[in-house]
């Protein structure tokens, strides 16, 4: 087929053919045109049917999980990940290792702290003194600490040369600790305390929207990113960068896996578990307990299994965004955000258009304090936080969800013996066992809605410890199938 030219129009003057075409060259360019002309129509049809699809498409559903860092937030959404994005759950698990690795380091080296404290302060060590007694180390992470009078009243621990052999044999692992959490990030370091007095009460106060930012590029999914081979392998440079990472990460798994033995030996010890006692420290309380596998995980070839997955511990900092595809066509999108006090002014934004929010509160935390701040008890500051999202205008057609988290550790807790009144007043003389407990927490959160919601609304709750899966599975289904009806009907879909 040929084509007209005007040689007045300078376009078709540039695009003429040669005026000395052969039939064959002529033929070859009608082909190539054809061929061309046949391509572009493609692209119009595809376009075309992508129009309509987008417009058949259901709304998305937009869910915001909130709550004071460690609440469990980053942990209901690896849940949801798991369930409903398998593909991409699989494809990050095996990058998940060197957080479980840094985890049980983070663990361990801060009992080689103690220890190591509590070898120089021993009446046999030379040069002990008194007084280090009195300054004992603090674990890395949230672990209870208590008790720092009642230890100096008792004999001391039976502390040997095995106890100091075994420091010296694992001192290694201080620099893979390091090593690894400047490969993972800042999401590693928990938040230092605020310098001056005045932290962020709440969200009170918070809302200063020049001081939005979104520190994505340092959250646990990039984190992820950067432990993960297949990233950035296109270019040169990226690619040497990478090797000499996974260089890394092997020599730290090595290294991970020549202390396992004395790793098992340090954990198991009578003496060691004696001085944590002591200290009223309960490591398996902690975020990121990975003791009691260490001869699983110590090793170069280990492979995180979805369980370990949950468990990891990797802070999330600024917002984090996951798209789901759930039934029926429905893409959901979830907002991860970072919980600790600074970063509650970036939730703001996000209040606009969500569907729903998710909200944690870990009621097992009645008797710790913020790791941001050390005056705010952490379920005051949970109460508080409800308090403000519940009287929020903005929120009040906002449908929310709260989970009372953590309950497995509630329950661990009280079986160990810790009184909720000595750390919550008002509980009185009710029973200290874990369905009282549940319950008159559970109450308090309704109160607290009740009184402040600007408009009545439905109070929707759920007992949780998203650490399990498999109930946590059945919760996530009722939350999906609430959640969707709502905003189905509000979108005056049914
Ligand atoms: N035992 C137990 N551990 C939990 C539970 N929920 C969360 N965790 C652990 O608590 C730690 C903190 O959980 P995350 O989900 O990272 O907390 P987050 O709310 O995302 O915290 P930020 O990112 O700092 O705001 C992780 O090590 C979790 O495995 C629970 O119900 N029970
Ligand atoms: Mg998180």
């Amino acid at each position: 087929m040929g084509r007209s030219f005007d040689a007045e129009d300078p376009l078709s003057a540039a695009i003429a053919p040669p005026p000395d075409e052969t039939p064959e060259q002529r033929a070859a360019r009608e082909q190539a045109e054809e061929e061309a002309r046949r391509v572009s129509d493609e692209i119009d049809e595809f376009l075309r049917s992508e129009r309509n699809a987008q417009r058949k498409r259901k709304p998305v559903v937009k869910v915001l999980l909130l709550g004071q860092s460690e609440s469990g937030k980053s942990t209901t959404l690896k849940n949801f990940q798991m369930q409903y994005a398998r593909e991409d759950w699989l494809r990050e698990r095996s990058a998940w290792r060197a957080v479980v690795h840094l985890n049980l380091l983070r663990s361990i080296n801060s009992i080689l702290d103690m220890l190591s404290l509590a070898l120089r302060a021993h009446p046999s060590s030379p040069g002990a003194s008194p007084s280090m007694l009195s300054t004992p180390l603090e674990p890395s992470d949230t672990a209870t600490v208590k008790g720092k009078e009642r230890e100096r009243s008792l004999p001391p621990l039976e502390l040997t040369e095995h106890h100091k052999l075994l420091t010296l044999r694992l001192a290694p692992l201080r620099n893979v600790q390091r090593d690894l959490e400047n490969r993972i990030g800042t999401a590693t370091t928990e938040p230092a305390p605020p310098e001056s007095g005045e932290a962020l009460p709440g969200l009170a106060g918070a809302r200063r929207p020049q001081e939005f930012f979104v520190r994505s590029k340092d959250g646990w999914k990039e984190a992820l990113d950067r432990l993960r081979s297949s990233v950035s392998a296109e270019k040169d440079g990226a690619r040497r960068e990478r090797e000499r990472d996974e260089a890394q990460l092997g020599r730290a798994g090595e290294v991970i896996e020549s202390c396992r033995e004395d790793m098992t030996a340090v954990w198991a010890d009578p003496v060691v578990r004696e001085m944590l006692r002591r200290k009223g420290v309960r490591m398996e309380e902690a975020a990121g307990f990975f003791l009691d596998d260490i001869d699983r995980i110590a090793r170069k070839v280990y492979e995180p299994s979805d369980d370990d997955v949950v468990r990891a511990r990797l802070r999330t900092l600024g917002v984090q965004e996951y798209r789901f595809s759930i039934e029926q066509g429905h893409d959901w999108l979830m907002y991860d955000v970072g919980g600790t006090r600074s970063s509650r002014p970036i939730w703001y934004p996000y209040f606009d258009d969500v569907n729903a929010i998710i909200f944690l509160a870990p009621i097992s935390a009645f008797d710790e304090r913020l790791s941001e701040d050390p005056r705010v008890n952490r379920l005051e500051d949970s109460y508080a936080l409800w308090r403000t999202l519940c009287g929020l205008k903005l929120l009040q057609s906002t449908q929310i969800v709260l989970f009372l988290n953590k309950c497995d550790l509630l329950e661990r807790k009280l079986n160990a013996g810790v009184h909720v009144k000595d750390h919550v007043p008002s509980y009185g003389d009710r029973p200290n066992d874990v369905d009282a407990v549940k319950k008159y927490f559970q109450s308090h959160f309704k109160e607290i809605a009740r009184q402040n919601s600007p408009t009545s609304r439905r109070f929707f709750v759920h007992l949780t410890s998203v650490v399990d899966t498999k109930n946590t599975a059945v919760t996530l289904r009722t939350v999906e199938e609430g959640i969707l009806r709502e905003s189905l009907r509000k979108a005056d879909l049914l």
